[in-house]
């Protein structure tokens, strides 16, 4: 019999083929040197036969198939538990990323509209505090309850004990999950995910990056860790916070990584950052992958000295709506750093098949039907659109936010189907590569054409004592003035602030595009977003450049 359309299908068959195998490690208790214990696992036999027993209990407990449930749990076995016994049942998880903004947060969690909330002690007190998804019906305690009424999750999980095998014959098209965005560009959304998407997207990391059951994972971006349980991979959860990559200690990562011989790890390019200039080498790994913002080059330049010669190092392009786009190898990427460094944006690889990626004129106006998309050749620069079977199709009750995102578009047979516009800007190249150009909302409009962020900023992110750079447009429509932000590097004493100024502006006139640029201001630090540390907040950015240029009038 052929599997449902569930990620949780693979569970069983993987309990009974390696019932012992651990599906997940934890950090536990600390020894005397500091470093983790992980004296806490879960195998694939306890992860299907506790996740039945919850969503048995969840059952009892007044969730059902369809409802929507807020988790707001670390990663921890209760996480993988709870998350694989709401797939089971049929029952939509809900997350959030708790780094967000509070207000955006609340905005997000009331939005979703759930009929029960799961959390740790922490969220069940904040929900209490701050009003949060005041209509669900349900509330469960992951670990000790307080105040507050409702069953713990091991209550609920003794309640379901003995149930049995729990499976919904879940549909393709049925919701399976809802996962905001990290909003950096406004107020998250709630992205619809339906079973069909999680098995295709599954299948997709298992081909791009040629993933075998058996392997251990080092996940250190929470979301990502439940893909391993479906792959039937090991994940060490590594003991750091998950919201502050930046700040992770690369000892702690290094002891996971060699006691368990980690060979694969996941991770955003500020992990990455940590882990190559902590400059150790790391023998065990055989595939490191970083996504959600471009990784900067000297980062993939020294982690590639730190792999061994033949792990590789991929950086997929992508974003909650739709992963992965598109994907390129570190050896492909550092072949094309000096174009980047000449503006001509990042490489972010060849499309992952079946994706079908397609660039089109850009507008700010909904396309209702592909038919009034302006399809644009190679070299053209336009917005990304995606069509493919990871590609989601709306967001959850925002159908303004829909109608900007999606495309119907109806194939020579007569079938139909949604495309997602990225919102991001890019052209391919001669040889059929994806080269991205920047955020479409961050594009800057003169009287003599766009400029785009990430055409931009990597030519001027060359100089050495310039830590990073940000593009704004300060003005309305199409008459904006173009604005280099420059965050200087970390101890360059402020008498050198014009000097390094002026040759940026030296710099500026060895390119047409660059040559435009007349502002070039000095910033403190920039706003970034929580969950990267690496997306630059270009919309306050702007907003300080424009107060800035009044001031200086
Ligand atoms: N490899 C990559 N290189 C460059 N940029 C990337 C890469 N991968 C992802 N991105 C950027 O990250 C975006 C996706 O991020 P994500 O889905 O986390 O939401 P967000 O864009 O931060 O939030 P929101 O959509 O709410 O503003 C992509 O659209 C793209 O701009």
């Amino acid at each position: 019999m052929s599997e449902r359309c569930n990620i949780a299908a693979a569970l069983p068959r993987l309990a009974a083929e390696a019932p012992d195998r651990v599906a997940m490690r934890c950090p536990g208790t600390h020894g005397a040197n500091g470093l983790a214990r992980y004296d806490v696992a879960l195998t694939y036999a306890g992860l299907d036969r506790r996740s039945d027993a919850i969503a048995a209990g969840l059952a009892k407990h007044g969730v059902a198939r369809g409802q929507r449930v807020v988790v707001m749990v670390r990663p921890s076995p209760e996480f993988f538990l709870l998350m694989f016994a709401l797939f089971k049942a049929g029952a939509v998880p809900v997350l959030v990323d708790p780094g967000i903004d509070k207000r955006a947060l609340k905005q997000c969690l009331d939005e979703a509209q759930p009929h029960a909330f799961v959390g740790i002690p922490l969220a069940m007190f904040a929900r209490k505090l701050l009003g949060w998804a005041r209509g669900a019906k349900v509330a469960v305690t992951v670990g000790r309850r307080w105040a507050w009424g409702g069953p713990t999750l091991a209550q609920v999980e003794r309640d379901g004990t003995g149930a049995g095998p729990q499976l919904a014959d879940t549909a393709p098209d049925e919701v399976a999950a809802i996962l905001f965005t990290s909003g950096s560009t406004g107020v998250p959304k709630g992205v619809v995910y339906r079973h069909r998407h999680f098995v295709a997207q599954i299948d997709m990391l298992r081909d791009a990056f040629g993933l075998q059951p058996g392997g251990v994972d080092l996940p250190t971006f929470p979301p990502f860790a439940l893909f391993d349980p479906a792959l039937g991979l090991s994940s060490i959860i590594p003991d750091m916070d998950p919201t502050r990559p930046a700040k992770a200690d690369p000892r702690k990562l290094h002891d996971a990584i060699a006691r368990f011989g980690v060979d694969q790890l996941f991770g955003s390019p500020a992990l990455m950052r940590v882990l190559a200039e902590y400059g150790q080498p790391l023998p065990t790994l055989r595939r490191v992958t970083s996504a959600g913002a471009p990784v900067p080059a000297d980062v993939v330049a020294k982690m590639r000295g730190l792999l061994p010669p033949e792990a590789q190092f991929w950086t997929p392009y992508g974003a909650t709506e739709c992963l992965p786009v598109a994907v390129i190898e570190a050896r492909e990427l550092q072949s094309t750093r000096e174009a980047t460094e000449q503006g001509a944006g990042t490489c972010v690889g060849r499309p992952v098949p079946p994706n079908e990626v397609r660039i089109i004129a850009i507008t700010d106006a909904p396309i209702a039907d592909w038919s009034q998309a302006q399809l644009l050749g190679a070299e053209a620069i336009g917005e990304i659109t995606v069509a493919g079977p990871s590609a989601t199709d709306e967001y959850f009750a925002r159908p303004q936010a829909t109608a900007l995102a999606k495309i119907r578009e109806t194939l020579p047979d007569g079938r139909q189907r949604i495309v997602h516009r990225m919102g991001d800007l890019g052209r391919f190249d001669a040889q059929g590569r994806l080269w991205f150009c920047g955020r479409k909302s961050h594009r800057v409009r003169t009287p003599l054409g766009n400029l785009y962020t990430e055409q931009v900023e990597p030519v001027f992110n060359t100089h050495p004592e310039v830590a990073r750079t940000a593009l704004v447009g300060v003005g309305e429509g199409a008459a904006q003035e173009p604005v280099l932000c420059v965050e200087m590097a970390p101890h360059l004493p402020q008498y050198e602030h014009e000097r390094v100024l002026a040759e940026l502006r030296r710099m500026s006139e060895g390119f047409v595009h660059t040559a435009r640029i007349r502002h070039f201001l000095v910033h403190d630090g920039f706003p970034v977003d929580i969950r990267h540390n690496a997306k630059i907040g270009r919309e306050q950015l702007a907003a300080w450049a424009a107060k800035e240029l009044r001031w200086r009038r």
